[in-house]
């Protein structure tokens, strides 16, 4: 069994290129441009959907087969074709050239795999089965939908709100961590679920942080 490293990449304007342009690389291109990436599209056909991303600009297409040479100076490459022996070529060329590369038809052919995910604002949330089940990754991923509510997203803004401020204010590295655990004690979640929670002003912020600097 591969043991795969979870990890986030930032892959902000970098280069990605997809082969094929089904119903499986469609969903693949919308997490990529969701991450700012710069996608081109290798195949003689396309979904209506990334054909009209394509019409718009968001996607480059290269309308024909792919053919050697198609994944260099890419920063990933998704191979999913609905041609295996392509799918297997382009990523024999992506690990030649040390590319990271997603197979779709079979995911032992590449060297990484997609999953399941959750977004929150700042929380991410990602689920793997190793592909085992790409099914019930997206069954515990609707799941984990359930219990991480939408109020996920504003506690992480609050989060990131004080934590840069206390950054800012606060030299001591021990001042900081006890600042942050407090931080965390705090009801902000549940006031956020039954609606009570008034948004901190940035004088509230310096105050809460005043009160609470000394041990
Ligand atoms: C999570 C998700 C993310 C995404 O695709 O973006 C994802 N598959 C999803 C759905 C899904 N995939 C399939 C079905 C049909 C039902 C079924 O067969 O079970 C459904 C259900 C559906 O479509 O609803 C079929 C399928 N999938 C793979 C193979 C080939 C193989 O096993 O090698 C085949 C058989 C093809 C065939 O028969 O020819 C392979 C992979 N699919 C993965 C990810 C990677 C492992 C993730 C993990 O478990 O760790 C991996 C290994 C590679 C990769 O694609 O990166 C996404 C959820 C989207 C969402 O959340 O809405
Ligand atoms: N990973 C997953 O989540 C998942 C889910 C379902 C299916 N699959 C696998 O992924 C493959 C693709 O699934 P799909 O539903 O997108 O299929 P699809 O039939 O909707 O799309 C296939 C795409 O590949 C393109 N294509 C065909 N030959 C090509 C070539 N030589 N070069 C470049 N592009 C080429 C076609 O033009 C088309 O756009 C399936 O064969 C299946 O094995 C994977």
């Amino acid at each position: 069994m591969a043991g795969y490293l979870p990890v986030m990449l930032d892959v902000s304007g970098q280069k990605i290129v997809v082969i094929g342009g089904g119903t499986v690389a469609e969903r693949k291109v919308q997490s990529l441009l969701e991450a700012g990436a710069v996608v081109t599209v290798i195949s003689p056909g396309l979904t209506a959907v990334l054909s009209g991303l394509a019409g718009e600009g968001r996607i480059q297409w290269i309308s024909r087969a792919y053919e050697s040479g198609d994944v260099r100076g890419a920063f990933l490459v998704y191979a999913a074709s609905s041609d295996h022996a392509v799918n297997e070529a382009a990523a024999a060329e992506a690990k030649a050239l040390g590319l990271p590369v997603n197979v779709a038809s079979h995911a032992e052919a590449g060297n990484f795999i997609t999953p399941g995910v959750l977004r929150r604002g700042r929380l991410t949330v990602a689920v793997s089965t190793s592909g085992a089940g790409p099914s019930a990754a997206a069954e515990i991923t609707a799941q984990l939908a359930e219990v991480l509510g939408e109020e996920y997203e504003p506690y992480l803004d609050f989060l990131h709100m004080m934590r840069s401020e206390i950054k800012r204010q606060e030299a001591s590295a021990e001042v900081r961590r006890r600042l942050l655990h407090r931080l965390g004690q705090l009801d902000v979640l549940n006031q956020l679920r039954q609606g009570t929670f008034i948004q901190w002003t940035p004088e509230t912020a310096r105050a809460w942080i005043t009160a609470n600097r000394e041990e």
